[in-house]
C-alpha cells in the first residue's frame, strides 16, 4: 500500500550545524496514527518541519501519496494535502470560532465545498459547533485546541502533522484531544504525532517509531513498543506503575 506520506533516508539540520536527522525514514499509511517517541532534542519536531516543507532535507526524499515532493515548500505541501497543526496560541482570541475555523479554508475557492467542510468539522468536534459564534478567546485551552484541529481539517488534508497536542492540557482535556485524534484517523487521515506524553500517545497510535541520535532506533506496532520493558525505562518514563501490594 502506498503511504500518504513517507520520509526516506532523510538527513536534515539547521544552518551549518551537524545534521539533526541522520538517515531517518518513516511511512504513514492512510487511516493510521504513527507516534514519534524519543528523548528531548532527538529531532522529533524537526521531522515534522521536514514533513511540512518548512525545512528542506539535505539528502533523502519526501513522498506524498507516492509522489516525490522533496524540496517543496509549506504551501505546496499543504496543497498536496499535508497540514501541520500549530499547537496552542495559534487561535485568534478576538475572532469568533467560526472566523478562526473558516480561515483554514481560505484557499478553498468552491463555496459549497467550504460549507461542506465546515459542516464536517463541526460534526467531528461538537464543541466547535456549539461555540461557533463565541469569541475564541473565551474557550478553554482544550476547546481552543479543537478549534485548531478543526481549522487544519478545513482543507480535507490527507496527512495531519501534530506537534505536542496535549501540551498545557489537563488529563480530561488530553483524553478528549486523543479521542479526536482517533476520530481523525477513523475518518481516513494519516496522522504523524509527536507527544511528550509518549505513553499516552502510544496507547492511541497504531505504529510507533523511536527516534534516537537522528535515526530510527526501533519501530513497530505501538502496542509492542509499549510492552517493551527496556523502551519503557529509556523513553516512556519507566514502567507503568505497579499496583501496591494489598496489605
Ligand atoms: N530553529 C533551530 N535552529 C537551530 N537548531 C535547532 C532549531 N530547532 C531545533 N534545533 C536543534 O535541533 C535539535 C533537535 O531539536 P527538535 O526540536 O527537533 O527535537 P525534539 O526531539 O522535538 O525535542 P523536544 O522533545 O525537546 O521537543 C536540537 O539540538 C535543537 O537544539
Amino acid at each position: 500500500m502506498v503511504s500518504e506520506i513517507e520520509l526516506v533516508d532523510v538527513q536534515a539540520g539547521y544552518g551549518r550545524a551537524a545534521p539533526v536527522l541522520r538517515g531517518f525514514s518513516v511511512a504513514v499509511p492512510a487511516g493510521t496514527v504513527v507516534c514519534l517517541v524519543g528523548p528531548n532534542g532527538a529531532g522529533k519536531s524537526t521531522v515534522l518541519k521536514v514533513a511540512a516543507g518548512l525545512l528542506a532535507p539535505r539528502t533523502g526524499r519526501i513522498l506524498v501519496g507516492g509522489q516525490d515532493m522533496t524540496g517543496a515548500g509549506p504551501q505546496k505541501m499543504l496543497a498536496q494535502g499535508v497540514a501541520l497543526v500549530l499547537q496552542g496560541h495559534s487561535v485568534f482570541r478576538e475572532m469568533t470560532v467560526e472566523e478562526n475555523v473558516l480561515l483554514g479554508g481560505y484557499t478553498l475557492t468552491d463555496k459549497s465545498k467550504r460549507a461542506r467542510r465546515a459542516a464536517f468539522v463541526k460534526e467531528l468536534f461538537p464543541v466547535v459547533g456549539e461555540r461557533w459564534h463565541s469569541l475564541a478567546g473565551l474557550l478553554s485551552g482544550g476547546q481552543q485546541k479543537q478549534v485548531e484541529f478543526a481549522r487544519s481539517l478545513m482543507v480535507d488534508p490527507k496527512v495531519v502533522l501534530l506537534d505536542e497536542p496535549s501540551m498545557g492540557l489537563d488529563p480530561k482535556a488530553t483524553s478528549t484531544i486523543f479521542d479526536q485524534v482517533v476520530r481523525m484517523r477513523d475518518a481516513g487521515t494519516a496522522v504523524l504525532l509527536v507527544e511528550q506524553n509518549a505513553r499516552r500517545a502510544l496507547e492511541t497510535a497504531d505504529l510507533g517509531c523511536v527516534l534516537d541520535l537522528g535515526r530510527v532506533h526501533i519501530s513497530g506496532p505501538a502496542a509492542d513498543l509499549l510492552a517493551d520493558p527496556q523502551l519503557g525505562e529509556l523513553y516512556l518514563g519507566g514502567r507503568p506503575a505497579e499496583k501496591p501490594p494489598v496489605p
